[in-house]
């Protein structure tokens, strides 16, 4: 049976910088599969060409074993995969709650425009939908917060809005930007927790992340990735103790 994600050869330059070089990994439905690597490595780039920001110099990207590749971020999300970004998404002029309904409303409508449009209206009355967006804020730990307006959140929640955000669109893969990001330990170990429970609740985790405590923790498999190519790919104990990897992480920090 075909893998839930299947990616082989995956390539993309920028000019003269191949920021991915024939990337290739398998990951199957249920798993935590972490991609790592020091900066510039080319993992934002391997998300954003999986997730139909970019579209490949070559290669293909299966879900399911049906290609996807070139295919757009609005129609991957039809398609049942959801992202966060590296850099908050976030539209700050509206209620948190709000934010999250805003995926929800992806997953039903088949045009973006016509979501948009549509918006106003789903703002005074869609009752489903505002529940099931208030069931997210719960299950992400933002209970408390479903009408409160965004810019009164703090950063770490915000980055806990976009995980809620992300499954309003009922994904069956979700894609976490570095989730960790900028958050102190304490609120780093409560985005794993919560990661875990994302994982548990039946969908499938792929991770970039730099704080290695959480992906050593959270992974089932990890990608490392250096100069926009596929180091080594296995278990985390494989991983930490393989000395190409060793030796990539020590280069990159001297
Ligand atoms: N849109 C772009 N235009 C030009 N160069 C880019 C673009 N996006 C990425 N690059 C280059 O591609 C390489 C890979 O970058 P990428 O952001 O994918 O790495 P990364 O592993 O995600 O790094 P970090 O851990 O710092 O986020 C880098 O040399 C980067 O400068």
């Amino acid at each position: 049976m075909a893998s839930l994600l299947e990616v082989s050869n995956l390539s993309k330059s920028f000019g003269g910088v191949h920021a991915v070089q024939s990337v290739g990994f398998k990951v199957d439905a249920g798993i935590v599969y972490s991609v790592i690597g020091p900066n510039g490595a080319g993992k934002t780039t391997l998300f954003n060409l999986i997730t139909g920001v970019y579209t490949p110099d070559a290669g293909s990207i299966r879900l399911n074993g049906e290609p996807i590749e070139g295919k757009p971020p609005t129609m991957l999300a039809r398609r049942g995969v959801a992202r966060t970004f590296q850099n908050l998404q976030v539209c700050m002029n509206m209620s948190a709650l709000e934010n999250v309904m805003v995926g929800a409303h992806l997953h039903l409508d088949r045009n973006p425009l016509k979501a948009a449009l549509r918006f106003p209206s789903i703002r005074r009355g869609d009752q489903s939908i505002a529940e099931r967006a208030a069931e997210l804020m719960d299950f992400v730990g933002l209970g408390k917060f479903v009408n409160a307006h965004a810019d009164s959140l703090s950063y770490g929640m915000l980055k806990r809005l976009e995980i809620a955000r992300a499954l309003a669109l009922k994904p069956r893969l979700i894609f976490l930007d570095e989730p960790a990001a900028g958050l102190n330990p304490k609120e780093t170990e409560g985005v794993a927790e919560l990661i875990r429970e994302v994982s548990n609740s039946g969908v499938t985790v792929v991770l970039v992340e730099h704080d290695m405590k959480m992906v050593m923790k959270l992974s089932d498999r990890i990608l490392v990735m250096d100069y926009g190519k596929a180091l080594t790919e296995g278990t985390a104990e494989e991983v930490r103790n393989n000395p190409q990897v060793i030796a990539a992480y020590l280069g990159a920090q001297a």
